[in-house]
């Protein structure tokens, strides 16, 4: 059975960040994820995550904060010194904050010179931080326009390009029902390569419950492959979170 954890840029954003920490765990997170953790000091996240109990399971290489701006670097043509310079920043914060996996971001951009960049940029942070998680995760071009990376399948093919031992899939179910149009089947294909998994409802990124993907059968088939990670609730509250936590006290996702 997958360990759920509260994704703190989407959930519990009617408190202030570091009171969302006591929050999650309080609603029965044992994990947390926070996509851009750059406003804030990495000691006093750190200590937020360690007096309410809660691993800090994920963190996004930057851009800086989720108010829009450029997406990452890491597939960006010429973005090569601000990737590494961006990464290294990750890195000090995934190692203050013990975080077990960096989403290295791909960024704003398209092609074979698009291509090339991220798998060398990859290959350089695979071997920059060997004893860390690097993860990439496919988005689907509705929510973000422009990003590089909206394929599983090419997802896997860089990922097995790079061939480095520390570089794995983030799963985003939500994601995976917008690009495919069908979240089991893409499951059945590229979820051996998963080290972190991400839900979310569709229509709209609610909570995930009934709707457009069955999270039932989805969950079955997570359990049948002996996924052991984790499972990031990230999606918007249709709410409050308070509200909508009903999937996560009766299991129903
Ligand atoms: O799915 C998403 O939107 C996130 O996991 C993310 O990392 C966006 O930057
Ligand atoms: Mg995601």
């Amino acid at each position: 059975m997958a360990r759920f954890a509260a994704n703190l840029t989407f959930l519990f954003t009617e408190l202030p960040m570091l009171e969302r920490f006591g929050a999650a765990r309080r609603a029965g997170f044992e994990g947390v994820e926070v996509l851009f953790p750059y406003d804030l000091a990495a000691p006093e996240l750190a200590s937020a995550a360690q007096a309410a109990g809660v691993e800090f399971v994920l963190m996004n290489t930057p851009p800086p904060n989720w108010a829009g701006g450029p997406r990452g670097f890491a597939a960006v043509p010429g973005g090569e010194e601000r990737f590494r310079r961006d990464f290294d920043r990750a890195l000090r914060f995934a190692q203050a904050l013990r975080c077990r996996h960096i989403h290295v971001m791909a960024g704003r951009a398209e092609g074979e010179a698009a291509r090339q960049t991220f798998v060398e940029n990859l290959r350089w942070a695979c071997a920059r931080a060997p004893h860390a998680s690097l993860l990439v995760e496919p988005i689907n071009p509705g929510d973000m326009p422009g990003y590089f990376l909206a394929d599983f399948d090419q997802a896997v093919e860089v990922i097995d390009e790079v061939g480095a031992p520390n570089l794995g899939l983030q799963f985003d179910a939500y994601h995976a029902h917008q690009i495919t149009g069908d979240v089991l089947s893409c499951w059945d294909r590229h979820g051996a390569r998963a080290r972190h998994i991400q839900i979310a409802g569709a229509p709209g990124r609610h909570e995930p419950k009934a709707g457009e993907i069955d999270f039932a059968g989805f969950f079955r088939r997570v359990d049948a492959l002996g996924y052991r990670g984790w499972v990031g609730a990230e999606y918007m509250p249709a709410t409050t979170t308070e509200a909508g936590l009903r999937w996560l006290r009766d299991g129903s996702a």
